[in-house]
């Protein structure tokens, strides 16, 4: 399915199913179109073309919705409310809610069920908005970025309430900017980028498609541009020059695209430094040193899953699924074909990596 709003195309003809009882995180940069796929499956939004199909009917049709649950990334609470209060108010609207007492058990709450919501620090306001998102005991949730603003003892919680919603039968597509987030939770990884399906296949496969290696090496030499298996690649002045240089000299996007790149070329006193990235680091230090030129310094190591995430977005062009993009419908559990789309993005959320290397 496709959406756009004004000049913006937010999903691309996007077509993804997704079966009963399955775990699935859907990983994307800013403005990837996540929220957007996900107002789509919830009925909230309308595709401009294609068609959403939510336990087979219409996901604007109040009947369609019956089994879903729904985290929205912004949630407004009524903050005069006791989350007692609020907890009772939208199991009200379901034939057999979970008990109040046990929901707010479950998700860590119960010391705060006599607090207004509006008194509730940030975190707390978010597992209550998830926990709310079960109280109706759905088929189906949705939730995106469900453990943004916790802190790891919270995150930890929450994703082993929505494990334990899954081993029970329950089905979940969550979006998310944690890598660490999909890696623990997901069975199936769909990534999503400029409004469009990059990869969707099992963790393990995203995983291992991942699986890059960074390699630093400095050389007065200029390192080419055809250097094998180099799938992008960073040059920066070295030395003491190198700390005012600014930007880096080249950024290849594809295979090959060399160390060196075409700007910049007349060379640096102090010699460049370059990172190189690659699947196959071995191959390319045999390279390097039958190659003759000048090198010192040299480092390997694994890219971080968040490198190598940008990696694999930055890869393919936009509009072009790679090999392992399964072509298909978005199907809710029991539903037809659920066709979806995403909108462009930038680059992930800086956010992730300052939380990250917090921890
Ligand atoms: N109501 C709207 N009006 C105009 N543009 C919108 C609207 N909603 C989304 N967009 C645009 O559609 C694109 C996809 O946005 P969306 O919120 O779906 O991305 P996302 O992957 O959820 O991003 P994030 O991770 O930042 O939440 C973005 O370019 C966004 O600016």
């Amino acid at each position: 399915m496709t959406r756009r709003f004004g000049d913006v195309v937010a999903l691309d003809d996007v077509t993804l199913e997704v079966g009963a009882g399955e775990l699935v995180g859907l990983l994307g940069p800013n403005g990837a179109g996540k929220s957007t796929l996900l107002s789509l499956v919830s009925g909230q939004r309308k595709p401009d073309t294609g068609v959403v199909r939510l336990f087979g009917g219409d996901p604007r049709d109040a009947s369609s919705r019956q089994g879903l649950g729904l985290t929205p990334q912004e949630t407004g609470l009524p903050a005069t409310l006791k989350v007692r209060e609020v907890v009772d108010f939208v199991g009200k609207h379901y034939a057999n809610p979970v008990p109040t007492g046990e929901l707010l058990e479950q998700f860590g709450l119960s010391e705060l069920a006599g607090r207004q919501t509006g008194a509730m620090s940030g975190g707390q306001k978010r597992r209550l908005a998830v926990a709310l998102s079960l109280v109706g005991r759905p088929r189906v949730v949705l939730l995106d970025e469900p453990t943004t603003g916790l802190d790891v003892g919270a995150r930890q919680a929450l994703w082993a309430a929505i494990r334990e919603y899954h081993a029970n039968g329950g089905t979940v597509l969550l979006t998310s900017h944690y890598l660490e987030e999909v890696q623990a939770l997901a069975q199936r990884v769909v990534v999503i980028d400029q409004g469009v399906v990059k990869a969707d296949d099992t963790l393990d496969a995203i995983l291992r498609r991942v699986g890059l290696r960074r390699v630093v090496v400095r050389s007065t030499a200029d390192l080419g541009t055809d250097l094998p298996g180099v799938v992008r690649s960073e040059r920066t002045p070295d030395g003491p020059a190198a700390r005012t240089a600014g930007a880096p000299d080249a950024v290849g996007g594809t295979a090959a695209a060399g160390a060196a790149g075409s700007a910049g070329s007349a060379g640096s006193a102090g010699g460049w430094r370059y990172e190189l990235f690659t699947a196959d680091a071995d191959e390319l230090v045999r390279t390097l040193v039958t190659s003759g030129l000048p090198f010192h310094g040299l480092e390997i190591r694994g890219a971080s899953l968040e490198e190598a995430f940008e990696q694999m977005v930055a890869r393919a062009p936009a509009g072009t699924a790679p090999p392992g993009a399964r072509p298909g419908a978005t199907t809710a559990p029991g539903g037809a074909p659920t066709p979806t789309g995403a909108t462009p993005s930038g680059t992930l959320d800086r956010r992730t990596s300052e939380e990250e290397s917090a921890r």
